[in-house]
């Protein structure tokens, strides 16, 4: 069983103004696509990664991931694309011809750098058992309205039937091809799966996948870190 983490870390990070790219933003010293790559090799499922990395960045990227590889393992850096989804379906691409045994694959975001293995173990284990697309979800804790282009609330779903969505996401390979090459759009891999027709199973998330998206996030990131005595 191959099991391939693709890492969209191409994203300029503008939500954030760090004047750098995200992926390179360091916490205590790390920056977090380190501790990203970290965390999926941490889980002890993940052998091989290949990071989308701004096409500017695509050797710094290389310089600070490549040491993180582990036996029978290989980091590869790609240059990301426009969107995230460009930057998936660049790294799926180098991924299906370079690994031979790539099996089930992962998508995981580098700006969910504090993700715990055990999100990581959880996804890949029910992929295995025959799942094709596995996604880690929390309950949604606030009340949501939907609303009009004008502001005005049209609806109140139910929150009980609502999740917020992290990753990795975790995909039987040759379901994310077609996912991919289907030319639709959505903002996470799994709504490019559901559009398939096929079943997205969900598992457990964790309050620490959260996504490092704007100062406050850094600042949260900066504290759980702070908090779990530096790892990962
Ligand atoms: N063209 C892109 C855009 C995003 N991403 C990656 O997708 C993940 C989720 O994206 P997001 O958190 O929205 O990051 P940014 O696009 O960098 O954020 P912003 O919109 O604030 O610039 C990140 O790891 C980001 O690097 C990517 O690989 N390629
Ligand atoms: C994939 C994702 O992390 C799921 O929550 C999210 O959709 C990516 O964030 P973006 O801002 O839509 O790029």
């Amino acid at each position: 069983m191959g099991v391939v983490a693709l890492v969209p870390a191409a994203g300029r990070g503008e939500r954030l103004g760090y004047g750098m790219p995200k992926a390179l933003v360091p916490v205590d010293g790390v920056p977090l696509l380190v501790r990203a790559v970290r965390g999926l090799l941490a889980s002890g499922r993940v052998r091989h990664v290949v990071i989308a990395a701004p096409p500017s960045d695509v050797d710094a990227v290389s310089t600070v991931t490549a040491p993180l590889a582990q036996a029978g393992g290989a980091v590869y850096v790609v240059a990301g694309g426009a969107e995230r989804s460009d930057s998936v379906r660049l790294a799926l691409t180098h991924a299906l011809r370079e690994i031979p045994d790539t099996s089930i694959v992962l998508v995981h975001d580098a700006a969910r750098a504090f993700t715990p293995p055990s999100v990581v173990g959880a996804v890949v284990d029910a992929v295995a058992a025959g799942h094709p697309a596995v996604i880690p979800v929390l309950p949604v804790a606030d009340t949501v309205k939907q609303v009009d282009s004008t502001g005005v609330v049209v609806a109140t779903p139910d929150r009980a039937a609502l999740r917020v969505v992290q990753t990795p996401q975790g995909f039987d390979a040759r379901v994310l091809l077609r996912a991919h090459e289907s030319g639709l759009h959505a903002t996470d891999d799994a709504g490019l799966v559901e559009r398939l027709g096929v079943p997205v199973v969900t598992v457990p998330g964790h309050p620490d996948a959260m996504k490092v998206t704007t100062k406050f996030d850094l600042a949260v990131a900066e504290a759980l870190l702070a908090g779990s005595g530096g790892t990962p």
